[in-house]
């Protein structure tokens, strides 16, 4: 059902609609597009509170530039959705993040406005600033080239190594850093500080004062952009600021913080910067969840991404089970680490800004001085791990799959190769869902397999979760631990745990026709694929590994010893996963089987309820049950 946008709202197919609005009309543009978000996402769902702080923002970016030709980068772009309301994909936007919908992020393919593809943070800078040198290599001094980047994310690695390179690039490049102290849960780390001190300083907001009203008077005696930066510049340096300004200290024009909810302000400040060259940057101070109540006031961490919920009442839908439910993996993962902390002093808990997600807060909260928020920084998350290791103490860094992505060499180098004991926990392991493919956590089996040292399990369910984990803290070497987003399937979870002997699979179900062998908890779909398959009088076999490195030799031998026919099932690539290394086997040790992988294939797989990308890839129960019904109808080559 397409929602009805307010009346002005209705007009704007594009920002060419928005720039026909007099200025006086951008309070009432910015109140719908705000209203439209709420009356969506709260029916729809999707990431709520960053895009109504960014509302002005957005308005202001789109009055004032010339897109698409000027490039405007969103930096994660879960705070996109006003953008992608603006640039005609309103009519759609009740598709969002729905199974052949709109994209929950900004993307290339879907419109000439989405300059360049997000969803893993800290990359906007880099973007636009290969944009602005590309701008510069052709002569298009014209060309405007923005990245808007929340202060979460300005704690990632990458933002810094691009403002180094920024600062000495002399392209025409604006940074917008919308600083609500929030990430997903509050910010961390000393540039936080930094920033709240910058924010409130009174010497500092008396010099920046001083610094807009000169260049106002300056714009009003009609001087050029050129003559505004220099003195503007000398003002700045007059008052030191260049020396205690971290911004300004890396050679980027330093202007702020400015209220980022006036819109007129950011309107004017925008075109008067628009004509100021050089790399720049403009601190603009927002409100998570700004204009709707109970997201500006509460609990923000929830109403980052509330799903479903009332809009007028904001209470947020729970569905209220009637009977009891499985937990999610991630709440097994928190209870589970602080349960082996209490009887071993050794572990440690890492977390790069997923407390809530990972459930790393359950932890952080009861022994606060043992686990870590560390900011959006996966790669710093896995060699601050390495170092507690190298000390005698047992890190267990949790980073979702697709974001570990980032902390790749990180692995290699600084924890396998030294054979240190860190245990990894890849949370959002296999299809993510509405996030889509940059969140999919498609390529970890393929890519932990081939590093030396390193095991690489998945548990099909809870109380094998917690009996991986407890084996991880008994193996003096890098382990790794891949579970999915979402709930498991045991009610009674609270295990005790027991240590499995490391390489040991475990057969689930006895058969004859065909043996099925899966890894994680994708082999509860087996499960149920058998369950159908014996209704219809096959008998198939179900072994769940457990374990990828080392896989289960003496299993294989007796798989391959015994059936012909072997389907292997997977939450991850076909290519080098698991169902690769089950092949491998086969061949270096002279089985001959007919063997039909399920997983993910080579190519993208967009956003959707996981259970549907399971079906479009072929490995849902009934994607199972089919190609093992179909192998058994094939004759076996001789
Ligand atoms: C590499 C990476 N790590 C973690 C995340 C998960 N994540 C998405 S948004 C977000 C918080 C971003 O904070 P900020 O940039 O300040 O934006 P805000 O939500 O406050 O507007 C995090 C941690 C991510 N998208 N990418
Ligand atoms: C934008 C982003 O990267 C996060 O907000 C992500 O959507 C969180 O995913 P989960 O909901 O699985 O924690
Ligand atoms: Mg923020």
């Amino acid at each position: 059902m397409i929602i009805k946008p307010g009346k002005l709202l209705a007009k704007i197919d594009s920002p060419a609609d928005l720039k026909k609005l007099s200025k006086d009309q951008l309070v009432q543009i910015c109140d719908e597009l705000r209203q439209f978000i709420v009356d969506n996402v709260s029916v729809y769902g999707g990431h709520f509170g960053a895009s109504l702080g960014v509302v002005e923002l957005t308005v202001a970016l789109h009055y004032v530039l010339n897109t698409p030709e000027d490039q405007l980068v969103w930096d994660v772009g879960h705070q996109a959705y006003g953008h992608k309301i603006l640039t005609g994909r309103k009519g759609q936007f009740h598709t969002n993040r729905l199974y052949g919908g709109l994209s929950g992020f900004p993307k290339r393919k879907e419109s000439v406005y989405d300059t360049f593809g997000v969803g893993h943070s800290s990359t906007s800078i880099s973007a636009a600033l290969g944009m602005a040198v590309a701008s510069k290599y052709k002569g298009d001094s014209k060309k405007q080239h923005v990245a808007v980047i929340g202060d979460g994310s300005m704690t990632g690695g990458m933002a810094f190594e691009a403002m180094n390179h920024a600062g000495v690039s002399d392209t025409n490049m604006l940074i917008i850093l919308n600083d609500n102290c929030m990430s997903i849960d509050p910010n961390v780390g000393a540039l936080k500080d930094y920033l709240t001190d910058i924010t409130t300083s009174h010497t500092y907001n008396k010099v920046k004062d001083e610094v807009w009203n000169l260049l106002g008077k300056i714009s009003m005696f009609g001087s050029s952009a050129q003559d505004i930066v220099s003195k503007v510049e000398g003002a700045i340096k007059s008052a030191v600021l260049k020396q205690s300004n971290l911004f300004e200290s890396l050679n980027l024009r330093y202007f702020g913080p400015v209220d980022g909810h006036d819109v007129h302000h950011l309107v004017e400040i925008l075109a008067d910067m628009r004509d100021i060259p050089g790399p720049k940057i403009l601190h603009c101070v927002t409100v998570k969840g700004k204009g709707y109540a109970p997201a500006e006031t509460g609990n923000k961490t929830t109403w980052h991404a509330p799903g479903l919920f009332d809009k007028v009442t904001g209470e947020i839908y729970k569905k209220i089970p009637t009977t009891p439910q499985a937990p999610k993996y991630q709440d097994v993962f928190g209870h589970t680490i602080v349960e082996l902390a209490k009887e071993n002093d050794k572990i440690m808990g890492v977390t790069p800004a997923m407390p809530s997600g990972s459930s790393m807060n359950i932890m952080m909260k009861e022994m606060p001085d043992r686990a870590f928020d560390v900011g959006i920084a996966e790669q710093h998350a896995v060699t601050f791990s390495a170092g507690l290791a190298t000390q005698g103490l047992i890190p267990f860094c949790n980073i979702y799959s697709s974001f570990m992505q980032r902390a790749y060499d990180q692995v290699v180098h600084d924890v396998c190769l030294q054979n240190l004991q860190v245990v990894f926990c890849l949370d959002r392991a296999g299809f993510a869902g509405a996030d889509g493919p940059t969140h999919h956590g498609a390529y970890d089996i393929s890519f932990f397999r081939c590093i030396p040292n390193i095991v690489v399990s998945s548990p099909m369910d809870e109380e094998e979760l917690r009996n991986l984990m407890y084996t991880a803290t008994k193996f003096e070497g890098p382990f790794s631990i891949r579970y999915p987003r979402g709930q498991g399937v045991m009610v009674d979870w609270r295990t005790p745990m027991r240590e499995i002997p490391i390489g040991q699979g475990r057969i689930i179900r006895e058969g004859e026709d065909i043996a099925i062998l899966t890894i994680g908890h994708i082999g509860n779909y087996a499960v149920t694929a058998c369950d159908m398959l014996e209704k219809e009088g096959f008998n198939p076999a179900h072994y769940d590994m457990r374990f990828v490195k080392p896989l289960d030799e003496a299993m294989l031998h007796e798989v391959f010893s015994k059936f012909k026919k072997v389907v292997t099932v997977e939450d991850g690539c076909l290519m080098g996963g698991f169902g690769s290394a089950v092949l491998e086997w086969m061949v270096d040790n002279s089985y001959q089987a007919q063997v039909k992988r399920l997983g993910i294939p080579d190519r993208v797989v967009e956003h959707g309820e996981q259970i549907e990308l399971h079906r479009e890839c072929g490995f849902d129960p009934e994607g199972i049950a089919n190609a093992v019904k179909q192998m058994a109808e094939t004759a076996v080559e001789k």
